[in-house]
């Protein structure tokens, strides 16, 4: 008689498409149910990646969310570990790109990122410890920094600093909760150029330098030792790592993914 396995749960925010997609496409072929937190508006994507997720033979959830919102984050865990009947591991994968000469950065845009980028992960972080304790689970949270928050590109600062204060919110976590077993890890990628975000940073840049529209991207790729951007699988590759047993040891890591782009 075969043995029954249970199913591990993970949310991962800003999932309805782009990065986070492909990383709920990823873990439910390794196992894991999947709550997919995204805002309201996304529900319709979110349904695409849902019926990806059961065609891998796992259940999954839309959990609409802003993760500017603390109460509204702790109560979407709430939800997903009644509804998933349990919770293991966290992915604060939702953000947001402004990019802006220095000199023009509007408050209301650095307001926002910073909500988004820090605040939402510092929420997630919060609530996700929380309901581990509550729960006992050595569980895992896994956040979305990027190179831009290693090293700042010009007209990227506001970007740059919000992915910075994640790392830097993922050393700190992981310290605080390393006595609960609970691991805190990052993950940092280079150019990925196939979700809506690059398409917004390019059209911006171009109003800020003139350089025709594509020509930013293609700029960036050209500095990529590898030879090619970063693709949506290369991340959900290294999030598969680190919500792994085999990542068990690690903690308060931030792992570029950007084929060698930094260097
Ligand atoms: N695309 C790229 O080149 C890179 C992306 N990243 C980071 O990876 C993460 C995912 O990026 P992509 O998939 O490319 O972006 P994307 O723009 O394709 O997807 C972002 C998702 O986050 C959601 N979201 C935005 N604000 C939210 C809020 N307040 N509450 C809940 N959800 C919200 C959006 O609805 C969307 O589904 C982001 O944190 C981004 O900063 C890091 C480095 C490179
Ligand atoms: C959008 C972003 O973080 C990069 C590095 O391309």
């Amino acid at each position: 008689m075969g043995g029954f396995i249970m199913s591990k749960v993970v949310m991962i925010t800003g999932a309805a498409q782009g990065i986070g997609a492909e990383i709920a496409d990823h873990l439910s072929k390794n196992g894991f149910d999947v709550a997919i937190a995204d805002l309201e508006p996304q529900a319709s994507k979110a349904k695409e990646v849902i019926a990806k997720i059961e065609e891998n033979g796992q259940k999954a959830i839309f959990v609409p969310v802003d993760v500017t919102d603390q109460t509204d984050v702790a109560s979407a865990i709430d939800t997903v570990a009644k509804e998933l009947n349990g919770f293991d591991v966290m992915v604060n994968n939702a953000g947001i790109a402004k990019v802006d000469k220095f000199e023009d950065i509007d408050p209301k845009d650095l307001e926002l990122s910073f909500k988004v980028n820090v605040f939402g992960v510092a929420y997630g972080i919060q609530a996700a410890a929380k309901k581990f304790k509550e729960l006992s689970i050595h569980g895992k949270i896994i956040n979305a920094s990027s190179i831009a928050g290693m090293r700042a590109f010009p007209v990227w600062a506001t970007y740059s600093a919000t992915k910075a204060a994640v790392s830097s919110l993922t050393q700190a976590a992981a310290n605080e909760f390393a006595p609960d077993h609970i691991t805190v890890n990052a993950y940092a990628p280079g150019v990925v150029g196939t979700t809506g975000m690059w398409d917004e940073i390019d059209k911006k840049m171009s109003e800020i330098n003139g350089k025709p529209i594509g020509q930013n991207k293609k700029d960036f790729i050209s500095t990529i030792p590898l030879g090619r951007t970063v693709k949506p699988n290369d991340i959900a590759n290294i999030v598969d790592f680190l919500a792994s047993s085999a990542a068990d040891f690690i903690t308060g890591q931030t792992y570029a993914v950007d084929g060698g782009g930094l260097l």
